[in-house]
């Protein structure tokens, strides 16, 4: 059928996980003129633009939450994926009880079965990766970018003049510090539980393992005295943060063998992650039974049967104490 391949054995080097560079990197910007990088032509308007995710993938489900912020779920459209990822990658497969548990659309625009179909479409010699999300131009049909640190910066202005939702969440002001605490919790945590998860070698584990828990004493710490990450503002650093906490303590602690402590077991991270799982509009991009279907049943090399364990609930409605920590 096809020699596409998506693995993520194939991204071993000396027993750590490397990921890959993302390949498409245009933006969207107000009048269409280029951004920071790609070329231009990608105007923001309404009912142009559409998203390919995974509700799995930490990535795509930073690009979900900024269109819940912003104010953009009228005007860019979605396709979530099957969770089950296999050889050839993300599939569109889908039918009444998938998209039930796991809020699969399939293809809705153009009935693709695979994800590298959008890939190949752009390039037929196209050897990159075919990840998610993808942020797809429905009038050029053509990919725009598929790296989610900048569609979501995209997304924070981008379209302000036509939802009039000024709401930045990467002011001017706090820009060194959001890009330093990006730069602790990109590596040691968004992606250090990925490498602790896919090591191939005790060394690689042990070192990345530790890492992370380092790293997220470092963050209970911030959060002690801080509301949010980089003081009294949430910014795109907490979001970049918050989606690895909630695929913590039913994914990483156990799959990926993260489980020195459970989030659960922090109290001002604990607390921050419901304070902003509890903002308006957030609670509906996260759908836990398709996280742990994706991860428990896809890679098979470290869990043959595919067994998705029970894992024992939190209520992440319950109240939260940050409004009486920080008043
Ligand atoms: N740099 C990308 C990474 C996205 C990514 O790694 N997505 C994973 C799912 S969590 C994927 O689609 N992987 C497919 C593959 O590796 O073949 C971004 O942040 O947008």
């Amino acid at each position: 059928m096809t020699s596409v391949k998506s693995n993520w054995n194939s991204s071993i080097k000396d027993g750590e996980y490397q990921r890959k560079e993302s390949q498409f990197r245009n933006w969207i910007t107000p009048d269409g003129s280029a951004g920071i990088s790609g070329s231009g032509g990608f105007q923001a308007e309404a009912d142009r633009y559409h998203l390919y995710v995974s509700l799995a993938c930490p990535w795509a489900h930073r690009t979900l939450v900024f269109r819940q912020l912003k104010g953009l779920e009228n005007l860019i459209s979605v396709s979530v994926v099957n969770p089950d990822m296999h050889d050839i990658g993300w599939s569109f497969k889908h039918d009444a009880e998938s998209a039930k548990l796991y809020g699969t659309t399939g293809d809705d625009l153009y009935g693709d079965e695979y994800i590298f179909e959008k890939y190949l479409a752009q390039d037929p010699h196209y050897t990159g990766v075919n990840s998610v999300p993808v942020l797809w131009d429905k009038k050029n049909k053509v990919i725009v970018n598929n790296e989610s640190s900048e569609i979501i910066r995209m997304f924070n202005s981008a379209f302000n003049d036509i939802t009039g939702n000024t709401l930045d969440f990467y002011p001017e002001h706090l820009r060194t510090k959001i890009e330093e605490v990006n730069e602790l919790v990109y590596h040691k945590i968004n992606n250090g539980v990925y490498k602790s998860g896919f090591a191939t070698t005790q060394e690689a584990y042990d070192k990345n393992v530790k890492e992370l828990f380092v790293a997220l004493d470092e963050v209970e710490q911030i959060l002690a005295n801080n509301r949010y990450l980089t003081g009294d503002e949430l910014t795109e650093a907490d979001w970049r943060l918050w989606v690895t906490l909630v695929r913590f303590d039913s994914v990483y602690h156990t799959h990926f063998k993260c489980n020195l402590r459970l989030i659960e077991q922090y109290n001002n991270i604990y607390n921050f992650m419901l304070e902003l799982y509890q903002m308006p509009n957030i609670a509906k991009t996260v759908n836990e039974a398709h996280i742990k279907r994706h991860y428990y049943a896809s890679h098979l090399s470290f869990n043959p049967y595919g067994i998705v364990p029970i894992t024992h609930k939190q209520d992440w409605t319950e109240l939260h104490n940050r409004n009486k920590t920080f008043n």
